[in-house]
């Protein structure tokens, strides 16, 4: 049991660094951590007449667990008062008496003084009314951190706990929401955009709910989207985005135009990070205009990459479709000599589904994700690893993100590449095409061997299927915990699970910094013993001598020109001349390899490493 969804009540804490010990078998715990988790009751509120009737209670058995309390519970002051202040974005933070803090969400009164409240209606939903302390007290905060040392005081950072409030802030019938997509795709998307809109409905008995059409651009050039329950009531069976997304488009003026123009007051935007960025913008024009609407985030990202929350809705079932590739890339790598299976999977900056992928598996042999950088020859590089692997088990497979090798790439190619897709985000080279290249054609090369390499990129596969069961569950418990805040007057925030505990993260806080695989952390390390693959840890030293020697190259090549200009030598076709020279300074050594695919050429990292033997031909191979 965990104390830490309570850690803001300080008062409750009993333990000389104020955490609480479940000791085992015994099922024992304080009191008020059991009665807080329990009910959903927070102790910055509670006054000592409220412990001992919830004490009571206890006693009498009211709660399903049995507990034995500790004396000492009842003796701890309590917490009458917490401090707020603002930290330097700009976001509210609550320090509580024993020092934890709480990074708070927009609120619209934060700007519109006097704002009605009203009941709730679930408190009449008959679903509901029989869940017991179904409504979240404002009190309720999830701590950022759960493994912390018992000895420690202060309990870090915490967020609002999500869920329903007993008082809200806009009367069901006043309510015009509407929902958008955008950015790439990911599985789960129409389940969560058919549970805000079944959710609004049956819940809060909204009944105006429009879809805008093709994402941000969607509010200002096209007609909205009526949505029931009716309409969306099949669309979770389905992969995309029924409301269709885009990318770029992002016209800040003209979007809250649209939301004021039609009468709009709730905003539910599904998203990964560049939508959760326009997401903040977006509530920060209306808060500036001074409207009554709530900016509500849904996180969407395949990549895993999004800061703060445990996971993104959609990487699960990422993860296990990904499966289906990895099994066919070993089936064909298996039956044949030499095979060589290589999938390239999703993830930009993150590899968090090609790591997941291959701990799932135990079929690869390699997994290569942006967050560490590989190298190809010499010793411990990519293709030394592979030669032994095939030696040893006649075929292999290899996991790339598509992320993975960026650098190296871009240090191999002649034109570089800086295009950007609408939305901004670099594009990037394809690292599985250029792989297979340089794979191959080094093996015939250099060892005289044949790679029987098949290639799958199973990206767009992956990203169109419907979500499985779990994301399906955890996407409506994403809309409902959107729903619950916008209702309850939140603004400028986005919802996921911390800990498992569903929160209201401001979406300033989301956006700060994307997530990364930490290679410091047990996941990897449980890859790298898994797969026994090569750390590349010596990639900063082989990089450097590449580029020196590139450096050398090049300024040969200078010289070489200035001698034939000051000779006044005029060579025919001297331009293509000068093309040419810059290929063979970007191709190394290595002439033989043709231009792989996509314009690349054989990277400058990719030759022999200075000083180091070179591999030997094999010429026993076939
Ligand atoms: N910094 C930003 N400020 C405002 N809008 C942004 C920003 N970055 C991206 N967007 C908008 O968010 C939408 C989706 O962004 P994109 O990066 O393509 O996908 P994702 O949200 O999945 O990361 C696009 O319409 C884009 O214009
Ligand atoms: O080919 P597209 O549609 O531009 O998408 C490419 C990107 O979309 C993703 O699937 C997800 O990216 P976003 O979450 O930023 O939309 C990435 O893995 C991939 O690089
Ligand atoms: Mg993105």
């Amino acid at each position: 049991m965990a104390c830490c969804s309570t850690r803001i009540s300080p008062g409750l804490h009993t333990c000389a660094g104020g955490a609480c010990v479940q000791r085992s078998g015994r099922a024992e715990a304080c009191l008020g951590v059991s009665v807080a988790e329990e009910k959903g009751l927070s102790a910055l509120r509670v006054s000592s007449e409220k412990i001992e009737e919830r004490r009571k209670g206890f006693l009498k058995g009211e709660y399903h667990r049995k507990f034995v309390m500790h004396a000492v519970v009842m003796e701890v002051p309590v917490v009458r008062e917490t401090r707020m202040g603002l930290n330097l974005n700009g976001t509210k933070v609550y320090t509580g008496a024993g020092g934890a803090i709480l990074e708070d969400v927009p609120h619209l009164t934060d700007w519109l003084s006097g704002l009605p409240t009203y009941p709730n209606p679930l408190k009449y939903n008959p679903a509901y009314s029989a869940a017991r302390q179904y409504f979240v007290e404002e009190t309720d905060t999830v701590a950022k951190d759960v493994v912390v040392n018992i000895n420690d005081v202060g309990h870090g950072i915490h967020f609002r706990r999500a869920g329903p409030r007993d008082q809200i802030y806009f009367k069901p019938e006043e309510v015009r929401a509407c929902i958008v997509t955008c950015g790439g795709l990911c599985p789960g998307i129409n389940t969560v955009i058919r549970e805000i809109v079944c959710g609004l409905w049956t819940q809060y008995g909204v009944r105006e709910i429009l879809g805008i059409d093709g994402g941000y651009r969607g509010f200002y050039s096209k007609n909205t989207i009526d949505l029931t329950p009716k309409t969306v009531n099949d669309i979770h069976k389905r992969g995309g985005t029924v409301l269709q997304t885009s990318r770029g488009g992002h016209d800040l003026g003209k979007i809250v135009d649209s939301i004021q123009d039609r009468d709009i007051n709730q905003v539910y935007i599904i998203g990964g990070d560049g939508t959760q960025k326009g997401a903040n913008a977006i509530y920060e024009e209306c808060k500036r205009r001074g409207l009554k609407v709530a900016v509500a985030g849904i996180p969407k990202t395949i990549d895993n990459d999004i800061d703060v929350i445990d996971k993104s809705f959609g990487f699960d079932t990422a993860v296990e479709e990904a499966q289906r590739a990895i099994n066919a890339a070993h089936v064909e790598a298996e039956s044949v000599q030499n095979g060589l299976g290589l999938v390239k999977l999703m993830g930009r900056y993150s590899g968090y589904i090609a790591m997941h992928a291959t701990l799932a598996s135990r079929d690869v042999d390699c997994c290569l994700i942006p967050e560490v950088p590989f190298y190809l020859h010499g010793s411990g590089g990519l293709i030394e690893f592979v030669r032994k692997r095939l030696r040893e088990s006649g075929h292999m497979v290899i996991v790339v993100a598509e992320g993975a090798g960026q650098e190296l790439m871009a240090e191999s190619t002649v034109n570089n590449n800086d295009l950007k897709d609408a939305s901004g985000n670099k594009l990037l080279l394809d690292v599985g095409l250029w792989l297979c290249t340089i794979l191959k054609d080094h093996f015939q090369a250099e060892f005289r061997e044949t790679l029987n390499l098949k290639y799958i990129d199973p990206k767009y596969m992956i990203r169109a299927i419907p979500s499985n069961a779990s994301d399906n569950v955890y996407c409506t418990l994403l809309a409902h915990g959107a729903i619950h805040g916008a209702m309850a007057g939140y603004s400028g925030f986005t919802v996921g699970p911390i800990n498992n505990r569903h929160c209201y993260i401001p979406i300033k806080r989301v956006v700060a910094k994307s997530r990364n695989v930490n290679v410091a952390d047990r996941m990897w390390a449980r890859l790298m013993s898994s797969t026994n693959q090569p750390n590349f840890s010596r990639y900063e030293e082989v990089v450097q001598r590449q580029r020196k020697l590139n450096a050398q190259k090049q300024e040969e090549v200078e010289n070489e020109k200035s001698t034939l200009s000051s000779n006044g030598a005029s060579k025919p076709g001297n331009e293509r001349a000068t093309e040419d020279e810059s290929v063979l300074i970007h191709s190394g050594d290595r002439q033989e390899f043709p231009v792989s695919a996509g314009g690349l050429q054989p990277s400058p990292i990719s030759s022999p490493v200075a000083g180091e033997p070179t591999p030997s031909v094999d010429h026993a191979a076939p």
